[in-house]
This record gives structure tokens, C-alpha cells and sequence, in this order.
């Protein structure tokens, strides 16, 4: 399975922020999206996910040798702020999501079993989202993901919020989950990045580029990637 991102261009108010960026992701890695603040992450998310419209470009979907377009129903997106209803507890939120999914589900497991996958206490499970901290809520986005499956992953500066016993369990879940997904997550965090990533892409100056494998277990690495993340087209203004 690829996602093939050929040639997407999207501006604002004239300004060109994704100027032809193509890429072609594989399942079974997990990829780092690094770029500079403001370089254009959480738009190629949008466009991606298809809450924004697109100026230019296309996305398609290689299952099997067969390519069609992505739909939205491919695509999970875990915000860096997660949009959860306050008024529910975990666990009845949960349970709404699945009655809603019912007929995409095959439903081998039970509410309480994710929640277990995500080792979120009997106790918190049963409270209001509304107290829920950042990590927890970033953990429900996740669990959500675990029971639809969809094909593409998207992750926004997700694992910034656990704490690292959390993280270091949600990045065992990526780890897992990437044999039959497509996981693209954006982050700020080098370490995270060359710790968790098969492969890195930076996105700069509207366009993405794939960071070369050798560079990612270096011991030049951070200095390689600052680097390529100054390079002097890059310019925020044009
Ligand atoms: N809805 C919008 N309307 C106008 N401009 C926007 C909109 N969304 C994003 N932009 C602009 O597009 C550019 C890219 O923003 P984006 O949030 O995608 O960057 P980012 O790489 O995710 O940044 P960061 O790492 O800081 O989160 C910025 O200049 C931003 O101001």
C-alpha cells in the first residue's frame, strides 16, 4: 500500500505555503515530518485529511496495484489539540463511537479492552473528558484509531503531551500498528524522531523532501537536519 502525494499546491490570501509537494509514503514505516514553524505541517495535514480544500494536487491510495483517491474514511488525523466532547466520560464516548462505526467494525474486542490497550485506569476511563489532561485526551484520539483502523495515520506533534512512561508505550502501539497502516507524524523533537522514524521527510519551502537513511542514526544528525531545515530558500515571507 502507498499514499502518493503528487504535486499539492495550497495558499492563503496568495501566499503559496505547499508549492507542488510530492512524496510517496509506504505501509510498514513510520515517517517523521520535520519542518520549521509555520513551513506548512499542519496544512499538508488538513489538505490531506481533506478538512481543507486543496489549490492544486492530488492524493491517491495504491492498494494492491489499484490507485484511487484517498477518501476520508482512509485517513485517522490525532490533533495536537484534540476536539473531544467534554460532557462524556471516556468510556461513553467510546461507546458512542462504536455505535456509530458499528457496521465498519469488526467487533472482536470489547470497550473496556481498548481502553486496556491504552492502559488507561478503570478509574479515569469512567470520568468526564472535561478533566482529562492533554496526554489523556491525545490517548483517547489514539484508541479511536485502534477501533476504526484507518488505512493513514496522521499525527500532529502527537506524543509531546504523554509523559514518557505513556510515550514510550504509545511509540511500542506505532511500532505495531505500522504493518498495516501508513503513519506520518510531525514533530519538533529530533530525538523522537530518529528514535521512532524509518524515515524522515522534511517539508521546506512548500516542498517535501526525504531525509537521506544514513543521515538518521548519525552522530551528525542534529546538526545535518538544522541544517537542512535553514536552508537559505527557505523564507517564510515569499
Ligand atoms: N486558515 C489559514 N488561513 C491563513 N493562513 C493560514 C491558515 N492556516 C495556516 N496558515 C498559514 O500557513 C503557514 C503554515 O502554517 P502551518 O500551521 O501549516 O505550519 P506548521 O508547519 O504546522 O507550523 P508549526 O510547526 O508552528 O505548528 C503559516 O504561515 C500560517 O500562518
Amino acid at each position: 500500500m502507498h499514499l502518493i502525494i503528487d504535486d499539492i499546491v495550497k495558499q492563503f490570501a496568495g501566499k503559496e505555503v505547499l508549492k507542488g509537494a510530492s512524496y510517496t509514503f509506504e505501509k510498514g514505516k513510520i515517517y517523521g515530518l520535520l519542518g520549521r514553524n509555520g513551513a506548512g505541517k499542519t496544512t499538508l495535514f488538513n489538505c490531506l485529511s481533506g478538512e481543507m480544500a486543496m489549490d492544486g494536487g492530488k492524493v491517491l491510495l495504491e492498494e494492491n496495484g489499484v490507485v484511487r483517491e484517498l477518501s476520508e474514511q482512509d485517513i485517522g488525523y490525532v490533533y495536537s489539540l484534540p476536539i473531544l466532547p467534554e460532557f462524556l466520560t471516556g468510556y461513553e464516548f467510546v461507546k458512542f463511537f462504536m455505535d456509530i462505526n458499528r457496521d465498519k467494525l469488526h467487533m472482536d474486542q470489547s470497550i473496556d479492552d481498548y481502553f486496556d490497550l491504552m492502559s488507561m485506569s478503570v478509574e479515569d476511563r469512567h470520568r468526564l473528558i472535561k478533566g482529562y489532561s492533554h496526554g489523556m485526551k491525545n490517548k483517547l484520539q489514539m484508541l479511536m484509531f485502534l477501533i476504526t483502523k484507518p488505512l493513514v495515520i496522521l499525527l500532529d506533534e502527537p506524543l509531546t503531551s504523554f509523559d514518557i512512561i505513556v510515550a514510550s508505550e504509545m511509540k511500542e502501539m506505532l511500532r505495531e500498528m505500522k504493518r498495516n497502516h501508513i503513519l506520518i507524524f510531525s514533530t519538533h523533537i529530533l530525538q523522537l524522531a530518529s528514535d521512532l522514524c524509518d524515515e524522515l521527510v522534511v517539508l521546506n519551502n512548500g516542498q517535501l523532501s526525504a531525509v537521506p537513511t544514513e543521515l538518521l542514526h548519525s552522530e551528525e544528525f542534529e546538526q545535518n537536519i538544522i541544517k537542512l531545515l535553514k536552508d537559505e530558500s527557505h523564507d517564510e515571507n515569499s
